[in-house]
């Protein structure tokens, strides 16, 4: 029950089929980095997770909670989307404050407005922006909108957070901040960390476990360490050693 399991999957645009895991284990409170070339995959796999695009087949049991990716209804989708949070590349802001964003997924579970305000300002200072909390949310620098959609992301305490390369457009403080604030999360709440990564030093500071995406399967999966020192598949070695041409 404790880890979430993807089986048989298959994402194919007209004939060609971009994503084929036949299986895939995440143990609750590990982080994994998801790594590969451009057009591997990777963003694919979360979106699929995610449930923001269906797979032609596939079958995924998040936490004991079975799903059947290609006909799951809307209905059915929003009590196991509210187990998960997603943090893209880009942050999207709506356009109100700071705070009302953070605010927006606790305001669709219908939460009172005391446990709102707690649990808004409590995420405004994991990320170290309280201070911005009465600011227009698109006024915010590049930094200062990722670390609010990290907070976003993290008020509704999520069992599963997908990342895809959230860190990509960062300086090095505000990488600093982000990595910290997830290592924290995930040794507190035991969160389930997915992280699309192009930064390698990023993937062996963070994840406990690695994956290679090439050309829509995963050819390796190892502990960080092993995947890094002794990749085993000729394709990761190239990858790692900067030798793959794509
Ligand atoms: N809607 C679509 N229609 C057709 N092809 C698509 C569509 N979406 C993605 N693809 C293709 O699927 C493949 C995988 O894309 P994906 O974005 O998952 O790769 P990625 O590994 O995340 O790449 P990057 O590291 O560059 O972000 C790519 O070849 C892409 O062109």
């Amino acid at each position: 029950m404790e880890r979430v399991e993807l089986q048989n999957l298959e994402v194919a645009y007209g004939e060609r089929a971009v994503l084929q895991v036949e299986q895939a284990v995440f143990e609750r409170g590990g982080i994994y980095g998801i790594v590969g070339p451009s057009g591997a995959g990777k963003s694919t796999l979360l979106r699929v997770m995610n449930l923001l695009e269906k797979p032609s087949r596939g079958h995924m049991r998040l936490f004991g909670t079975d799903v059947e990716l290609p006909t799951l209804t809307y209905r059915k989708s929003v009590p196991i989307q509210r187990q998960m949070a997603f943090v893209a590349q880009k942050p999207s802001m709506f356009q109100a404050t700071v705070f009302d964003n953070v605010a927006l997924g606790l305001r669709y579970r219908k939460m009172d407005k005391a446990h709102i305000r707690s649990n808004v300002d409590a995420a405004l200072e994991l990320v170290e922006l309280s201070h911005l909390s009465a600011q227009q949310a698109q006024t915010l620098s590049g930094g200062e909108a990722q670390r609010i959609a990290l907070a976003r992301a993290l008020v509704c305490e999520p069992d599963l957070l997908l990342l895809d390369e959230p860190t990509a457009s960062l300086d090095p403080y505000n990488i600093s901040i982000f990595e910290r604030v997830i290592q924290s999360v995930n040794r507190e709440k035991h969160t389930t960390i997915l992280m699309i990564t192009h930064n390698l030093p990023q993937a062996r500071r963070l994840a406990q476990f690695c994956l290679f995406l090439h050309k829509g399967k995963i050819v390796e999966w190892a502990d960080t360490k092993t995947f890094f020192h002794r990749p085993a598949s000729e394709e990761l070695q190239d990858f790692v050693y900067g030798r793959m041409i794509c």
